[in-house]
C-alpha cells in the first residue's frame, strides 16, 4: 500500500506520459486501486477471459482492456482529508430551453411508440457540456469525497479519452460460480427521507420491468435451476437521488463471463424492454452517440488468494490457500468524458407509457448534478 500523495503523484506522472490507466474505489471501501499499463498498445477483449480491467461501450462494439500482465497495480488507503483539491470559480447554471424542447420531443415520440405496442420501456439519454477548470485527477478526488457509496473511477486511454464517474449500479459481481446483480430504476430527489420514500405506480412498474427481465435473461443463460434469489424492492440513495433496487443473486452453471455479460448487458435500466426494439429506437433517435456511457467497466478475472485455517487441533500453521477468481463490473452511469476544460455529461432516464416529458427532462437535470457538483472546488 502506498501513501496517498505518492499514489496520486504516480498517477499524474503516468497520465503525463499518455499511457492508459484506471484508478477506482469500490462502494463503501476505503482503498483506491489503480492499473497502470506499461506500454502504449491498445488491448481489447472479445471473450472476457483475460485478467485485468475492462471498459466497454454501450453498443457492444468495443471492449478496451488494461491487462493485469501488462500493468503495474498499486493501491492506497483512502482518507478524505488527505486529498487536496484545486480551487475554481463557481460556474453558474445555464438553463437551456432548446435542449429541453428537444429532449421532451424525443420522450413524447417514445411514449407514442410505446403506446403503439412495440416496446414497454425505453431509456433515453442526452449529453450536456459543462466547462471546468479542474484537472481530471482533482475531479476524481472530488467524486471520492462526495460519493462514498458509489463506484468512483477515472479511466484514461487513447482510444476512449478520459472518463470519470460515480455509478450507483452494479452490472454483475462473480466469485467462483456465485453471482450478484441488481435491478435499479425509478428516480426521485432525495429530501431527507429514505425508508419512507413514496413511489408512484409508474416508477414501481418501471423497476419491475428491469428485475423481471434480468431474471428471465439469467434463466436463459442457464443459471442453476431454482438458484435465483431476489430481495424485495427497496429504496437506495445515490448522491442527491433515490432509486428503487432489487438485489438478485444465484449460482451459475458455468463460469463463462462473456456469455453472462452478453445476457445481462444492456439491461432495461439503461436500454429498455424488449432489448432489441429499445436499442433500435435509441440508436435511431437519440441526438448524440452514447459511446461508453451506459456501457460497463470493472475488474475481470482477478485472482485472489483466500486463506482458511484448518480446524484440526494440534496442527499449527495449517493454512489452506485457495485461489479465487473474481469479477466485479459496474454500469457506466453518472459519468462524463473530459477534454480540455470541458466535461461532456451523459444522463438518461427510463420512459414508459405513463411518462411525462417535462418530468423526464427534470430527472435528467437532477441526475446531471451528480457530476456537475464535482466540476468546481469542494468546500
Ligand atoms: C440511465 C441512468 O440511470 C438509470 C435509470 C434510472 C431511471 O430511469 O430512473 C435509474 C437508475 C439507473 O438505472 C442515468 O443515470 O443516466
Amino acid at each position: 500500500m502506498m501513501q496517498a500523495m505518492a499514489f496520486f503523484n504516480t498517477l499524474e506522472d503516468h497520465n503525463n506520459k499518455n499511457l492508459p490507466f484506471v484508478a477506482y474505489r469500490k462502494p463503501d471501501e476505503n482503498v483506491i486501486k489503480a492499473f497502470l499499463q506499461n506500454d502504449k498498445q491498445v488491448y481489447k477483449t472479445t471473450n472476457f477471459a483475460e485478467s485485468g480491467f475492462v471498459f466497454s461501450d454501450f453498443c457492444g462494439n468495443i471492449s478496451l482492456l488494461i491487462p493485469e500482465e501488462h500493468s503495474e497495480v498499486m493501491t492506497t488507503a483512502y482518507t478524505a482529508e488527505k486529498l487536496i483539491t484545486e480551487t475554481s470559480e463557481y460556474i453558474p447554471e445555464i438553463t437551456n430551453s432548446r435542449e429541453q424542447k428537444k429532449h421532451e420531443e424525443l420522450v413524447a415520440k417514445a411514449i407514442t411508440e410505446i403506446k403503439l405496442g412495440s416496446m414497454k420501456k425505453v431509456v433515453l439519454a442526452r449529453k450536456e457540456q459543462s466547462p471546468t477548470q479542474l484537472s481530471a485527477l482533482s475531479i476524481f478526488k472530488n467524486l471520492l469525497q462526495r460519493y462514498p457509496k458509489a463506484f468512483c473511477y477515472i479511466w484514461s486511454h487513447p482510444e476512449s479519452g478520459i472518463w470519470i464517474g460515480a455509478t450507483p449500479e452494479t452490472l454483475v459481481k462473480v466469485e467462483r460460480n456465485r453471482f450478484k446483480t441488481m435491478a435499479l430504476a425509478g428516480t426521485q430527489s432525495y429530501n431527507g427521507e429514505i425508508e419512507n420514500a413514496a413511489w408512484t405506480p409508474k416508477e414501481v412498474e418501471e423497476q419491475k420491468i428491469v428485475s423481471d427481465e434480468i431474471v428471465q435473461k439469467l434463466k436463459d443463460f442457464k443459471v442453476a435451476a431454482g438458484s435465483i434469489n431476489l430481495s424485495d424492492p427497496y429504496t437506495v440513495k445515490a448522491g442527491n437521488l433515490l432509486h428503487i433496487r432489487t438485489d438478485i443473486s444465484g449460482t451459475l452453471e458455468n463460469d463463462n463471463l462473456s456469455n453472462l455479460l452478453e445476457s445481462l448487458h444492456p439491461t432495461p435500466a439503461v436500454c429498455g424492454f424488449p432489448r432489441e426494439e429499445a436499442k433500435e429506437f435509441i440508436l435511431e433517435n437519440e441526438q448524440s452517440e452514447r459511446e461508453f456511457y451506459a456501457g460497463f467497466l470493472g475488474e475481470i478475472n482477478l485472482k485472489q488468494e483466500v486463506k482458511r485455517n484448518s480446524n484440526r487441533r494440534n496442527q499449527e500453521n495449517q493454512a489452506y490457500a485457495s485461489i479465487l477468481k473474481q469479477s466485479q463490473i459496474f454500469v457506466n452511469l453518472r459519468c462524463m468524458k473530459l477534454s480540455k476544460g470541458e466535461a461532456e455529461i451523459f444522463i438518461g432516464g427510463g420512459i414508459t407509457a405513463d411518462s411525462n416529458p417535462t418530468a423526464e427532462w427534470e430527472e435528467t437535470v437532477n441526475k446531471s448534478y451528480t457530476i456537475k457538483s464535482v466540476l468546481v472546488n469542494q468546500d
